[in-house]
C-alpha cells in the first residue's frame, strides 16, 4: 500500500485570497500530493491581539473557495477545539485520524518562515512532517546570510524546509480588508462567491487593526 501524502494549507484565512489557492494548487501539483487540505485557525497563535472576522465566517469562505477544486478540502480540526490553536497539537490530531504513516507536508509563506522558530515546539514539529513547504511571497526575498540565522536558531530547519516556486502575488487579507474600509475593488483578488460573502455579511467594513 502506497503511503497518503496530504497537504496542509494552515492561516487565518481573513479572508482566503487568490494567493492561498493558487499557492495550494501548486504545491499539490509539484510535489505531487494526494490531496490539500485548508485548516482555518481558530485562534491564531500570532494574531490574539487582533480582531479576527468571527470563526463561522472565515470557515464559510474557506470552504466555498476549496469547493472549485476535487482535490481540495477543509478540516475543523482548529475550530472544534478551543484555545491557541497549536500546530504541533494540530499535527498529532491529524495523525492519529490519518495513520501515524501518512506524509504531511505544511505550506507556508516565507513571511512565516521568518517566524517559524518562535512558534511553539517547533522542533516537534518538523518531527511531524515529511516537509515544511514554503513558498516565496512578494516583499520577503530568501538571502543566505538569513538562512543561516535561521538555522542557528532552530537547527534541522534548513534540512526540512522545501522550497516550492509558485505564481507571486502580492495578495494579502490584511489589504484586502483595508481595500474594503476604503471602498476600493477586491475583485479577482478573491473567488466571486467570497466577495458576494463578504458583501452579503457586511464584514470587514470597519478599521480593526490597531
Ligand atoms: N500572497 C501570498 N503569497 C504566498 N503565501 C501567502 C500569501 N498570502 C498568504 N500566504 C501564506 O498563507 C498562509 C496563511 O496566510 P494568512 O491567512 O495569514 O493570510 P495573509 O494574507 O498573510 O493574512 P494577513 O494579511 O491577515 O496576515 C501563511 O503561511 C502565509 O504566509
Ligand atoms: O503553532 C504555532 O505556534 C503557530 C504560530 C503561528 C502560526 N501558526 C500557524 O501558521 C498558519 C499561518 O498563520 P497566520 O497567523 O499567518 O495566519 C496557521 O495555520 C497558524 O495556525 C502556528
Amino acid at each position: 500500500m502506497s503511503t497518503r501524502s496530504i497537504g496542509l494549507m494552515g492561516g487565518t484565512f481573513d479572508p482566503i485570497h487568490l494567493a492561498h489557492l493558487i499557492v495550494a494548487e501548486e504545491v499539490r501539483y509539484a510535489l505531487n500530493l494526494n490531496e490539500m487540505v485548508f485548516i482555518p485557525a481558530g485562534e491564531p497563535p500570532h494574531k490574539m491581539n487582533r480582531t479576527t472576522a468571527p470563526v463561522r465566517d472565515r470557515l464559510a469562505m474557506v470552504e466555498m473557495a476549496a469547493a472549485s477544486n476535487p482535490h481540495f478540502s477543509v478540516s475543523r480540526v482548529e475550530i472544534d477545539r478551543s484555545g491557541p490553536s497549536y500546530l504541533v497539537d494540530t499535527l498529532h490530531l491529524l495523525k492519529k485520524q490519518w495513520g501515524q504513516e501518512t506524509d504531511l507536508f505544511f505550506v507556508i509563506g516565507w513571511d512565516s518562515l521568518e517566524d517559524f522558530p518562535t512558534w511553539y515546539k517547533p522542533a516537534e514539529i518538523l518531527e511531524q512532517l515529511q516537509r515544511l513547504v514554503v513558498v516565496h511571497r512578494p516583499g520577503y526575498q530568501e538571502d543566505e546570510a538569513y538562512n543561516q540565522q535561521l538555522e542557528a536558531r532552530l537547527p534541522g530547519l534548513l534540512q526540512k524546509v522545501c522550497l516550492v516556486a509558485a505564481p507571486q502575488l502580492d495578495i494579502s487579507s490584511t489589504n484586502l480588508r483595508q481595500r474594503i474600509v476604503e471602498n476600493r475593488p477586491i475583485k479577482y483578488q478573491v473567488p466571486a462567491e467570497v466577495e458576494a460573502y463578504i458583501r452579503s455579511h457586511h464584514l470587514y467594513q470597519h478599521q480593526t487593526e490597531s
